[in-house]
């Protein structure tokens, strides 16, 4: 079985208060951003887990996506399975590239072994993987709290939208991003934000790392910059970055904006 894990953005992400357990609540508007991975999932003689693309930091025996089949495989019997990954998306660029490649794993076993498994089954194992995984599970826009793993529908009328995304090249871990923010509480109501006209975003709808993390990585403030200088309705740092992207409503395409060599941008829809 093949799939694709596509990456996320974030519209707005507020770091709102510490938890008992270490993690901070959060609340941000998560929407899916068709940048992708390709995973195979194939029935093997033995587990072999194979890589191509851009290389993963760490040891494959950790690889996402072994440890989604390791969780799955700990309650249901399964077959060995020869998982190859194409990685496309950047890593620790804030688009949650590793955590989709483990709920589409989850979820392409679930399928190919016709597990007993719910949606919310899924996301419950997805939660176990990472606090942004379990997003992926249905991959639709939300509000979500708490971890990032608990949510609230939201409507959007962003699909067709011109994006352009740029990855400067940066590895931000999301654990040292984190250690960077103070909590507070939420500024602005991002739903009621987000229900404004795209060109007012700006004013209300902020990212607390990118606060915390531009005086660092000044290079995030000029790409946010230059989106403007192009024509965007709204741009901002995703996540806990260094991926920064802007929304060109009622364009064909994203306009160029130039880049330095070792960024990597890419362009399409919503
Ligand atoms: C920044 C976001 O991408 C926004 O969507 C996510 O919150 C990050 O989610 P993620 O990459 O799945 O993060 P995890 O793998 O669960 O956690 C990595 C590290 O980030 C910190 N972390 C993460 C999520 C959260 N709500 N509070 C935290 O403090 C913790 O130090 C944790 O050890
Ligand atoms: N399939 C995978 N793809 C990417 N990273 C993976 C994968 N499996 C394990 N990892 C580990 O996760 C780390 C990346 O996590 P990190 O949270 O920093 O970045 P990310 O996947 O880009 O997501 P985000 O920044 O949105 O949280 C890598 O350093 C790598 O060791």
């Amino acid at each position: 079985m093949l799939v694709f894990p596509n990456a996320k953005l974030n519209l707005g992400l507020y770091v709102t208060g510490q938890r008992p357990d270490g993690f901070r609540n959060l609340e941000s508007v998560f929407v899916p951003l068709p940048w992708c991975d390709a995973l195979e999932v194939v029935p093997a003689p033995k587990d072999q887990l194979t890589l191509t693309g851009l290389p993963i930091p760490g040891d494959p025996a950790t690889n996402l996506c072994r440890r989604a089949y390791a969780l799955l495989a700990a309650d249901f019997e399964l077959p060995p399975v020869h998982l190859h990954l194409h990685k496309a998306v950047p890593i620790g660029a804030g688009l949650g590239g590793g955590s989709a490649d483990a709920a589409f794993a989850l979820r392409a076993l679930s399928e190919l072994f016709a597990l007993p498994l719910t949606l919310d089954q899924l996301e419950s194992y997805a939660r176990r993987l990472g606090s942004d995984c379990a997003f992926f599970i249905r991959n639709q826009p939300v509000l979500a709290y708490e971890k990032g793993d608990v949510f609230q529908a939201i409507d959007l009328p962003l699909a067709g939208t011109a994006c352009k995304v740029i990855y400067p090249g940066l590895h931000i871990s999301t654990a040292e991003a984190y250690a960077r923010v103070t909590a507070q509480p939420p500024r602005h109501d991002l739903r009621q934000s987000l229900a404004r006209p795209m060109e007012t975003w700006r004013e209300t709808v902020s990212n607390d790392f990118e606060e915390a993390l531009t005086p660092l990585y000044p290079v995030l403030g000029e790409l946010k910059q230059a989106l403007y200088a192009a024509g965007a309705a709204y741009a901002s740092l995703s996540g806990s970055g260094s991926a920064v992207y802007g929304l060109f409503p009622g364009r064909e395409a994203a306009p160029a904006v130039p880049v330095a060599a070792g960024h990597l941008v890419w362009d399409g829809r919503l």
